[in-house]
């Protein structure tokens, strides 16, 4: 009999994937691009959703060619994407008709009281779970159709389309067919997180027609059948990045918390069928949802800037040729020589939810060498991921007693011990660091039948590093406070220079 696997395709900030996985959960072969970062003005961060398609397109067959695998032999497709990120297209040719405004885009933040018509802010987090923030596709979609008549009047007539990249990639893939899941349309500012559907208050306040939003589905079942790149494979999930990894971390339980290091970072707990709602700055979200099934909520701490900084220290300083390299130079000194840095390129997410905020270097001397100014870039998020987790312990009722982690800064081993030092609990990598995928490959085994139910998936989790904390209550105590002025001075700073903000 021949194999048959299951396929992933990651579109990520930075690149997409397409994966094929194993029943055991082993990734047997892995098709990866980077695409354009476009950032035409200051804050603002454009994709273009055509190159990804095209992306899509090679990367689909070549994954498959890597092991001879025919269409057939692929019992579905899962489908993950980086969330928020706002695509309109127009319903005949398939074209997008304006650059894609990527999730950390900042262009809304200073008109987002005007974009949502002074709705009262503590209604809309109390219908969305979100607070009133720029990062949302809602805004952004609102920003689109303000920027030209013509493409409001076309809206309106039901000529156009909106979609986050995962219907964007499904409408692609099917030939037509304009869905999305509960876990993207948590991230709009548009759904109501009790019913799971659009509402027509925030829409109408948000002046978006209800004709070019796609219909919203539990994140498993069925999405139709692919007709491009390849015929006939059957599409059986979609889900956000996010919360895919908390299925690949097989982060089943309440109280189970996941943590992804890509471009910005991503802390998830489980918090079962409670729709916890915070008060501590943190999200509440939909965790990959079955038809039929109880909904499962998740408390969320979002960071816009992680990897991020490590990709401005390469490309905008020349400090390092590789993200690799921000390890070595951090280990050329003992510690950060006194200096902190703040990445609020795009405000401060979670648990701040500053638009105004900038980044800021403090405790410059001239001791500070670069190699300084790396450990200060990855503890950084570090830091960052203290903040979060202390909003978590605050918020979920259960600590966070260990923390499961994932994504492309997580080889960096510098880095995982100091989140280790900061967060004083367990820092576990599982052997899969591929958390992302491998969740939207459960989620489309899981609907296909392909494995039968959860609980086997948890047998696929290895350990395959795990660090604890070396620091001294003291220090820890110390550095926090050095660090939460650092954040104060950010905010401040970013305050008083664009007080429009
Ligand atoms: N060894 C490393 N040290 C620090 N950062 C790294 C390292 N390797 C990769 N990164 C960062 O991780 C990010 C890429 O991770 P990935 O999970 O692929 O992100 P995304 O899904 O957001 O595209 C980039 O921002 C990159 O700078
Ligand atoms: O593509 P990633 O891993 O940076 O994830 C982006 C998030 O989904 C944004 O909310």
């Amino acid at each position: 009999m021949r194999p048959t696997y299951v396929a992933a395709i990651d579109q990520g900030t930075t690149s997409t994937r397409c994966l094929l996985f194993d029943r055991e959960g082993r990734m047997v072969s892995v098709a990866q691009q980077l695409h354009r970062q476009h950032y035409p003005q200051p804050g603002w961060v454009e994709h273009d959703a055509e190159e990804i398609w095209q992306l899509v397109c090679r990367l689909v067959p070549q994954a498959l060619a890597d092991v001879d695998a025919a269409p057939d032999q692929i019992a579905g497709l899962g489908i993950t994407n980086q969330r928020e990120t706002t695509v309109v297209w127009d319903r005949v040719t398939g074209l997008p008709v304006a650059p894609a405004i990527g999730w950390q885009d900042t262009r809304t933040s200073a008109c987002l009281s005007e974009l949502t018509s002074d709705f009262d802010p503590a209604e809309l987090t109390r219908r969305t779970g979100l607070p009133l923030a720029g990062y949302f596709s809602g805004p952004k979609l609102r920003w689109i159709l303000d920027s030209d008549p013509a493409l409001r009047h076309r809206a309106e007539r039901g000529e156009l389309l909106f979609g986050t990249m995962d219907t964007w990639l499904v409408w692609k893939l099917t030939g037509g067919l304009h869905v999305t899941d509960v876990t993207n349309a948590s991230r709009t500012l548009l759904m109501d997180l009790e019913t799971l559907r659009w509402d027509d208050e925030l829409l109408a306040c948000m002046h978006i027609p209800r004709e070019m939003l796609p219909e919203i589905r539990p994140s498993m079942g069925s999405f139709g059948t692919t007709r491009h790149p390849i015929d006939g494979i059957p599409v059986c999930a979609l889900v956000g990045d996010q919360q895919a990894s908390l299925l690949g971390q097989t982060a089943f339980e309440p109280g189970q918390a996941k943590c992804t290091f890509g471009t910005g970072s991503f802390l998830l707990m489980n918090t079962g069928t409670e729709l916890v709602r915070s008060r501590s700055g943190l999200i509440t979200t939909v965790a990959p949802s079955v038809e039929g099934e109880e909904t499962v909520y998740a408390l969320e701490g979002s960071v816009a800037v992680a990897g991020a900084l490590v990709e401005w220290c390469r490309n905008s300083l020349g400090l390092i040729r590789h993200p690799a390299e921000i390890e070595t130079l951090a280990l050329s000194v003992e510690d950060n020589g006194g200096c902190y840095v703040v990445p609020a390129f795009a405000g401060l997410y979670a648990p701040y939810w500053e638009p105004a905020a900038q980044g800021v270097i403090v405790g410059l001397t001239s001791y500070v060498t670069k190699g300084h100014l790396a450990r200060a870039v990855l503890e950084a998020t570090a830091w960052q991921t203290k903040d979060v987790v202390d909003a978590m312990n605050a918020d979920a009722g259960v600590p966070v007693s260990f923390l499961a982690v994932d994504g492309g800064m997580t080889s960096n081993n510098l880095l995982m011990q100091a989140v280790a030092d900061v967060l004083d609990v367990p820092v576990q990598r599982p052997m899969m660091a591929e958390s992302v995928a491998l969740g939207a490959a459960y989620a489309a085994g899981l609907s296909a039948g392909y494995w039968p139910d959860r609980s086997l998936l948890r047998s696929h989790w290895h350990r395959a590093a795990e660090w604890r904390s070396s620091m001294t209550a003291e220090h820890r105590r110390e550095q926090l406070s050095q660090w939460r002025e650092a954040v104060e001075l950010s905010i401040e700073w970013g305050r008083r220079t664009s007080p429009g903000r």
